[in-house]
């Protein structure tokens, strides 16, 4: 017997782990996952899931056709649901008005405009989707359109997990957020949801707040945290120049509880579809609010990742005598953190348009990534595709393994962690390099004291950096 139905709108990286999730901690709950794209909703409900995520798989056999369902029939689910998640993607505008910056909140307004339509009883709309502030009383007017009388309760409960922990994440949430209105009605829908997190997660972790708290407390996290990001990136650059180490300043501040260890790694830049387009986001918000000086901090942010990803690039050109004209650069990593296949945004990407447009031949192996999605990348993101760069399909190669990729090769660019790159027989690779082989590491994983004893000249994002 079946208590509550649950529908949420949007499969994507959100949408199926999260409700899988659910679907596994709460075996009273039916719950179904519906999206406008087939193929998509044919994937999940295959044994070649749509997205790489660790223990994914494992969740969804063991709750898919019990109580854990994806479809393309939206409005039948819809009607017979009793909590509509939307969990559709806001990607930044790309034309018209805050075109750049501002969040695109069409599909879920199309995603409110349908549960209006086909809806025949009362239901609870949850708002999961990263959104700007206030976007709950968009969704909460378009409900109110519909033209049967039915009441519907709008709650915000963004998501908070991180790709490749997603899982783990869900499981273990370090709180559950939930806004709601401050009436009775409004109430009453937020304990409703409460119980159904409280399946698995113990209540002090259940946050619950006004509407407009819990929208905007989902940008400030990401904003946050890549503020994070930016100021350990910001002081990698002054570690290069002045012998000091970012890795120890690292764990020389992160020892401070008040400042804490977490999220202080060093990199290439970030990536993922949520850091920039969430502050992108902030910073439309605070410019519409006439806060200039709000927006312009938060903008920094950006701006700082930028800088880091332009960077290092400049700098392996630099390293390699100033040219990397037709030279074969081995890529390693092209997914915008480890244990994902999801390439938006990856840092990686940007460093590869700015090798191709040195003329450098680029060789990439990921292990989660094909090549028709890094294809799909460079020409989303970056507007590089064959019409731009009619030598695109010559210069960029995938390789089936690391070792193919640096084959022959005059330098090696790490630009995602996977754990692969840490052991991996460098001698070997040493070996079968032109010669002096470079090896820039923008993830700091390498051993490069074991490196340099090899023979390569190597380069580290904020380790003191030999001069030549
Ligand atoms: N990816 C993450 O790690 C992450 C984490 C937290 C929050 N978020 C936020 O969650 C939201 C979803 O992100 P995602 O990464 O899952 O996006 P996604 O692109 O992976 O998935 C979104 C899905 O929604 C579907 N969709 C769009 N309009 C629809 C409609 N009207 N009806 C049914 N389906 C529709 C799309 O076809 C797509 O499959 C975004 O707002 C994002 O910012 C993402
Ligand atoms: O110390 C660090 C930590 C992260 N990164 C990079 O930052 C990016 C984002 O990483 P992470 O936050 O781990 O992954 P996401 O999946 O983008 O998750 C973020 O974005 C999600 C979407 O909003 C939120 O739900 C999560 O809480 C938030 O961590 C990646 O390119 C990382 O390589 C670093 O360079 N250094």
């Amino acid at each position: 017997m079946t208590s509550l139905k649950i529908c949420c709108m949007g499969a994507g990286y959100v949408g199926g782990p999260t409700m899988a999730v659910i679907a596994s901690n709460c075996p009273d709950i039916r719950v179904t996952v519906v999206d406008l794209n087939a193929a998509q909703i044919a994937a999940w409900n295959s044994s070649s899931l749509p997205i790489y995520e660790p223990g994914l798989q494992a969740v969804v056999e063991s709750c898919r056709g019990k109580n854990l369902f994806f479809s393309t029939d939206i409005e039948k689910e819809i009607e017979e649901a009793d909590i509509v998640f939307i969990s559709v993607n806001t990607p930044t505008k790309t034309q018209g008005i805050g075109a750049g910056r501002a969040a695109n909140i069409k599909n879920c307004e199309l995603c409110a405009r349908t549960i209006a339509k086909v809806s025949t009883s009362n239901k609870i709309v949850v708002e999961k989707s990263t959104v700007p502030v206030r976007t709950a009383d968009a969704v909460r007017r378009v409900l109110a359109c519909n033209d049967k009388g039915l009441t519907f309760q709008v709650l915000s409960n963004p998501e908070f997990l991180a790709e490749g922990t997603a899982i783990d994440d869900l499981q273990r949430p370090s709180r559950v957020l939930i806004g709601g209105e401050e009436t009775p009605g409004g109430q009453e829908a937020i304990q409703k949801l409460v119980s159904v997190y409280a399946n698995w997660v113990p209540a002090a972790q259940i946050i619950t707040t006004n509407l407009w708290s819990s929208e905007l407390s989902k940008l400030v996290a990401n904003a946050f945290l890549a503020q994070r990001v930016s100021s350990i990136n910001s002081i990698s650059a002054l570690c290069e120049s002045t012998g000091a180490d970012v890795s120890e300043i690292s764990r020389a501040i992160g020892s401070d509880p008040r400042i804490g260890p977490k999220f202080l790694q060093s990199s290439v830049g970030f990536g993922g579809s949520c850091f920039q387009k969430d502050i992108l986001n902030l910073v439309y918000l605070c410019e519409s609010y006439g806060l200039n000086e709000c927006a312009e901090y938060w903008h920094q942010v950006i701006k700082m990742n930028e800088y880091q990803k332009s960077r290092f690039t400049k700098k392996m050109v630099e390293r390699m005598f100033n040219t990397a004209t037709g030279k074969k650069i081995a890529v390693l990593g092209f997914a915008f953190k480890k244990d994902t296949g999801d390439t938006r945004e990856t840092a990686s990407a940007f460093v590869c348009r700015d090798l191709l447009a040195e003329r450098a031949k680029i060789h990439v192996y990921d292990p989660q990534v094909k090549r028709e999605q890094m294809m799909l990348e460079f020409d989303y993101t970056l507007n590089v595709n064959t019409t731009t760069e009619p030598d695109l399909e010559k210069l960029i190669t995938t390789s089936p393994s690391a070792y193919d990729a640096c084959d022959g090769a005059h330098a090696i660019a790490i630009l995602t962690e996977w754990d692969e790159f840490k052991t991996l027989d460098y001698q070997r690779i040493y070996e079968k390099m032109s010669k002096p082989a470079f090896i820039f590491d923008g993830r700091n994983i390498v051993d490069q004291a074991a490196l340099r004893k090899i023979g390569f000249e190597v380069y580290a994002i904020g380790k003191p950096w030999p001069s030549v």
